[in-house]
């Protein structure tokens, strides 16, 4: 391991997260020590092209095979050129790709080879962040939670609050600032909170042809059939207490329920879902939070927004409010938790994946081998 990294001191990070909507590839630079954050870098974004997409949509659910392999080529040249354009880099987090999640059985799969990357761009890669906390009885998701955590820090915030990642599938970070470290008990409850965004875009291309809802446009014209929404309330997975986690398609029987609907109505019903999972989810947190910050695509659609603050006792507001980026937000969270990860300090905990104890996951690739 590299010696420079391996000891404390700021270090610019350049994270990448390419997530469960399958846009594209989000980059952006964190300075860190691991603890606080002492600065945000520049950011970029390479999308996917159409046929790119075809192919990590092919393999979504599988675990291995040729779809799998051609899966892991796309995202390895497509974050190549996302992150080769960025310079004075100390050490890169590549989240990869996600293409199956089954945390109680299969395991996890995120594909992207960080060894190669690493000798490609010449900087050292931390990667495949979520398996060792799977293998210690964690759900290997949520990872974001610390870095939420030190986003609180950075914010100077002295009440409870939350981060909600609105993506294709959701996740809530439920942080009390005033404790010292991200891995002391009481200090985060974090969980996936049920399908976001991706029930919606899978309607509007099923339909429409079109990747998302833009702007709720559609679901504003329609009406949410409530009797649906409290059948899709009545899942399992929203008694289970977290720590928990989904995949993008494990909520598929919401978009089977709305198979009868209009397309209004049904953009309409699908996103009332997506809000009245967090709703639901908010049961959970230990003490009710000050406010919800928004991250994520989600944030950008203000029906689904509507639908949040009339469901939530606190303000709701996109993470612009506290000066944070949205878009880059996961990004930036892959960026921190390298440090974290090349340091040996927990990335996860009890609270955050439901691991047994905290526990710090990733393999480190210097260039040249290792
Ligand atoms: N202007 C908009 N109007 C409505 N929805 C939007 C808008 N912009 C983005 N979205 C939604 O947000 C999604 C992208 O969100 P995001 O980039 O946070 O997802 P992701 O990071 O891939 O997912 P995850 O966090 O689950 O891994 C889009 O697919 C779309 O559904
Ligand atoms: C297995 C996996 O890739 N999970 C993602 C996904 O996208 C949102 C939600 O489901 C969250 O659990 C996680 O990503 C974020 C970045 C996380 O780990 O915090």
């Amino acid at each position: 391991m590299n010696e420079a990294i391996a000891r404390t001191g700021v270090l610019r990070a350049l994270g990448a997260m390419s997530g469960t909507s399958l846009d594209g590839v989000d980059a952006a630079v964190v300075e860190t020590d691991g603890i606080g954050i002492s600065g945000f870098g520049p950011s970029g974004y390479r999308t996917y092209l159409p046929q790119e997409r075809a192919i990590l949509r092919a393999a979504l659910g599988r675990w291995e095979g040729a779809e799998v392999d051609l899966a892991g080529d796309v995202v390895d040249v497509a974050h190549f050129e996302a992150l080769k354009e960025f310079e004075g880099v100390d050490i890169v987090g590549f989240h990869g790709q996600t293409l199956a999640h089954d945390p109680r059985g299969r395991g996890t799969l995120q594909v992207g080879d960080g060894a190669a990357l690493a000798g490609a761009l010449g900087v050292p890669v931390v990667w495949d962040f979520r398996s060792d906390d799977v293998r210690m009885g964690g759900e290997g998701a949520p990872l974001a939670p610390f870095f939420h955590f030190a986003c609180a820090k950075w914010m100077g915030a002295e009440n409870p609050l939350c981060f909600l990642n609105l993506g294709g599938v959701g996740n809530i970070t439920w942080i009390d600032p005033a404790r010292s470290a991200p891995e002391e008990p009481g200090a985060l409850l974090a969980f996936d909170t049920g399908p976001a965004n991706a029930p919606v875009n899978d309607l509007m291309m099923a339909r429409r042809g079109l990747e998302m809802d833009e702007g709720g446009a559609l679901a504003a014209q329609g009406t949410v059939a409530e009797g649906l929404l409290e059948e899709f309330l009545g899942a399992r997975y929203f008694a289970r207490m977290p720590p928990k986690s989904l995949d993008r398609n494990d909520f598929a029987f919401a978009s089977k329920l709305v198979e009868g609907l209009s397309d209004a109505d049904a953009a309409a019903t699908l996103t009332a879902m997506c809000a009245a999972a967090v709703a639901r989810g908010m049961e959970h947190c230990p003490k009710p939070p000050a406010r919800v910050l928004v991250t994520g695509g989600g944030r950008r659609n203000p029906v689904l927004m509507e639908m949040l603050a009339a469901g939530l006792d606190c303000a709701v507001e996109p993470v612009e409010a506290a000066g944070l980026d949205g878009d880059m937000l996961e990004a930036q969270a892959f960026a921190y938790l390298a440090v974290r990860v090349a340091r040996g300090m927990p990335t996860s905990c009890p609270g955050t994946t439901g691991v047994r104890a905290a526990v710090g996951g990733g393999i480190v690739s210097v260039p040249g081998g290792g």
